[in-house]
């Protein structure tokens, strides 16, 4: 199926919505005939956290890759803190987003995958501050300054000069969630970022995230089959199921009484099988 412009929504600069950070209106996303999200609407408010779940290939992964413009649309438009993903105002009219303007609206968000990615020939120190001295323009000494207080945030401190193979994976992700925050993101984006631990690493990892919810008004949005995990930092659930919002409320509501089958049978596989 041919990829359309991803116009729909936009049409003036004064259209830009005032008050959530993030704003899904009518996205669509497809590959191929596979349309993974379908006109899909949703906001998250500043300082809000939220949770995705739903069956895998319900479009989870997807809606944070698009938040990171590691995708783009297929209609629709995705906002984030006012300004469109995939335009951007000129001369009072909004046109099709150039690099700069990407890059702009992405380095408001912090993204964790999986897979932690850390630079492998570079130690933990530069790990964190790589991003903020050559990308956001901060001096070597404020940046080692804040890695030295994220280690702490994350309980590796004396790790600080140690390279990556030295890490375990659970510590290799936490210099990860640091990195991110060095970036001072005003969205965190976490992806399943336990699922590729050994379960004796999967707790400190969490407890981290734990701490960063309470101590920070950061804005999340994760994807995760750590149920209480999700019950303990969210504000709010999302179940997804192709590609739309089946069902979302407190996690309360979502894990002690969902109204749908389908979030019933989901929370039932993910209890019995992990
Ligand atoms: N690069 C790609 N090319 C083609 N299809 C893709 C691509 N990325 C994702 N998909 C498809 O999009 C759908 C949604 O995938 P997505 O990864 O968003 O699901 P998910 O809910 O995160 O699943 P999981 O829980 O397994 O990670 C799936 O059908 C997947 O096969």
């Amino acid at each position: 199926m041919p990829q359309s412009e991803p116009t729909t929504g936009v049409q003036s600069a004064e259209a830009a919505p005032a008050g959530p950070i993030i704003r899904f209106d009518k996205v669509v996303k497809r590959y191929g005939d596979n349309v993974v999200l379908r006109e899909l609407d949703f906001t998250v408010d500043p300082g809000e956290r939220v949770t995705l779940i739903g069956p895998s290939g319900s479009g989870k992964t997807t809606i944070l890759r698009l938040l990171m413009t590691l995708e783009t649309v297929d209609g629709g438009v995705i906002w984030v803190d006012g300004d469109p993903l995939s335009h951007m105002e000129r001369n009072g009219k909004l046109v099709k987003a150039n690099e700069a303007h990407l890059r702009r609206v992405r380095s408001r968000i912090g993204m964790v995958f999986q897979q932690f990615n850390l630079f492998p020939n570079m130690n933990v120190r530069r790990n964190i501050t790589e991003g903020p001295v050559h990308s956001l323009g901060v001096s070597k000494d404020e940046a080692n300054q804040r890695a030295e207080e994220l280690l702490e945030l994350v309980g590796l401190s004396d790790k600080i000069d140690a390279h990556p193979t030295q890490l375990s994976g659970g510590q290799q992700q936490r210099v990860a969630i640091a990195r991110a925050l060095a970036m001072r993101p005003q969205i965190l984006l976490l992806d399943e970022v336990t699922s590729a631990l050994d379960p004796e690493l999967v707790a400190g990892v969490l407890d981290v995230l734990r701490d960063i919810a309470q101590s920070t008004d950061i804005t999340m949005l994760c994807v995760t089959h750590e149920m209480s995990f999700a019950r303990d930092v969210s504000h709010r659930v999302m179940m997804f199921d192709h590609g739309q919002i089946a069902e979302e409320g407190t996690p309360e509501k979502i894990f002690g009484d969902p109204q749908q089958e389908r979030t019933r049978t989901f929370l039932k596989a993910v209890l019995e099988h992990g």
